[in-house]
């Protein structure tokens, strides 16, 4: 590792946009199929990688999903959610990630009877263990997607709702944006405002900005995911400026999806310095095969980010964070400390 390679290792960092099953690791994949006897396409860590992670070759964002299809079988039980979720924060702390939240969709692990909050309840137990275990803290986003039904999303809403504040903070919509627009989901996301609970929408990914309207005025969104297609139209732009809202960007997901048709056309430059609120994110280290400290790293070398403006990014990071007030606050002070340790202003 040389120094600039430590350097973005050693940032405090924190994660806003990760997929609990975009984060399951291929020897965990061994481990939950040995014991629950279930078949598998290779015996080894390498062979399964082709089934689970992404390659250049991947053209679009339905192409992308399909590798889900794959993890979420192996995490059907709530041991395997506790654990899954207990990894996720064990990865995101070797990156020196302060702080996480980690998204699953409920309605994706009842293969075997699971109850949305019981898998809540598992997420939540995984993350709770880590935390104790290494420096992070991590919380649960619940995730209604796009191609379930008004029930199941309504489900969704209701099974997170006691949580909220027990270690879940917000809920999210997830999946084939182009096929299901979020218009689509007013009334779950109105059900979700009637509960108190925060509101992010990946928006903008893989469809046009008025996804990110829409996602704002009629679902509530205080976050947007993505967003990289927002500079479509300046009018939406201007509107994100006026209400400072963050954009949780993923930047090798973002080409892999073919959000973004390249990373010369990548947007995070241009939206930091039009004065968007920008945070850096992994989305699926897994499946994108990826972690926090690449996508710093990527950013930095890619768009020439001085240390400045990326501690700059990673306390949009904090300050978006849907974590309670007096523990964000112990975090932004832990942070600039530790970017002040770092010699970072
Ligand atoms: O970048 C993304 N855009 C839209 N949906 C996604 C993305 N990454 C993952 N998921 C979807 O969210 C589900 C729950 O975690 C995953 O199973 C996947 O279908
Ligand atoms: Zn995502």
């Amino acid at each position: 590792m040389n120094k600039r390679m430590n350097r973005w290792h050693s940032l405090p960092k924190v994660d806003l946009h990760v997929h609990l099953d975009g984060s399951l690791l291929p020897a965990t994949v061994l481990d939950i199929a040995a014991a629950e006897g279930m078949e598998l396409p290779a015996g080894d860590a390498a062979g399964l990688i082709p089934y689970m992670q992404v390659d250049d070759e991947c053209r679009s964002l339905p192409e992308y999903l399909s590798k889900f299809d794959f993890t979420t079988r192996f995490m059907q039980t709530g041991a395997a959610l506790e654990r899954v979720a207990y990894e996720t924060l064990a990865q995101a702390a070797s990156h020196n990630c302060r702080y996480i939240e980690v998204r699953f969709a409920p309605q994706l692990h009842r293969l075997r009877g699971l109850r949305p909050e019981e898998a809540i309840h598992h997420v939540i137990e995984g993350l709770k263990r880590a935390e104790r275990q290494f420096d992070i803290k991590g919380r649960a986003i619940a995730i209604c997607m796009r191609h379930h039904g008004r029930e199941e999303n309504l489900e969704v809403i209701e099974a997170a709702a006691p949580y909220a504040g027990r270690g879940l903070v917000a809920v999210d919509l997830a999946g084939d944006e182009a096929s299901y627009p979020p218009e689509l989901f007013r009334e779950v996301f109105a059900l979700a405002h009637k509960r108190s609970l925060p509101v992010t929408i990946h928006a903008g990914e893989a469809a046009g900005a008025e996804n990110v309207y829409e996602a704002v005025k009629n679902l509530g969104a205080s976050r947007i995911g993505h967003g990289v297609r927002l500079r479509e139209n300046p009018a939406i732009l201007q509107m994100m400026l006026e209400q400072r809202i963050p954009l949780e960007m993923c930047p090798v997901s973002n080409i892999q999806t073919k959000a973004v048709a390249d990373w010369d056309v990548y947007p995070i430059r241009d939206y930091f310095e039009r004065g968007l609120i920008v945070t850096l994110n992994t989305d699926n280290p897994s499946v994108s095969g990826t972690d926090i400290t690449r996508e710093y790293r990527i950013v930095s070398e890619k768009f020439d980010f001085t240390d400045a403006e990326l501690a700059s990014i990673i306390r949009n990071g904090v300050n978006a964070a849907f974590l309670e007030d007096a523990e964000k606050k112990a975090l932004k002070q832990r942070i600039d400390q530790e970017l002040q340790e770092l010699g970072i202003k």
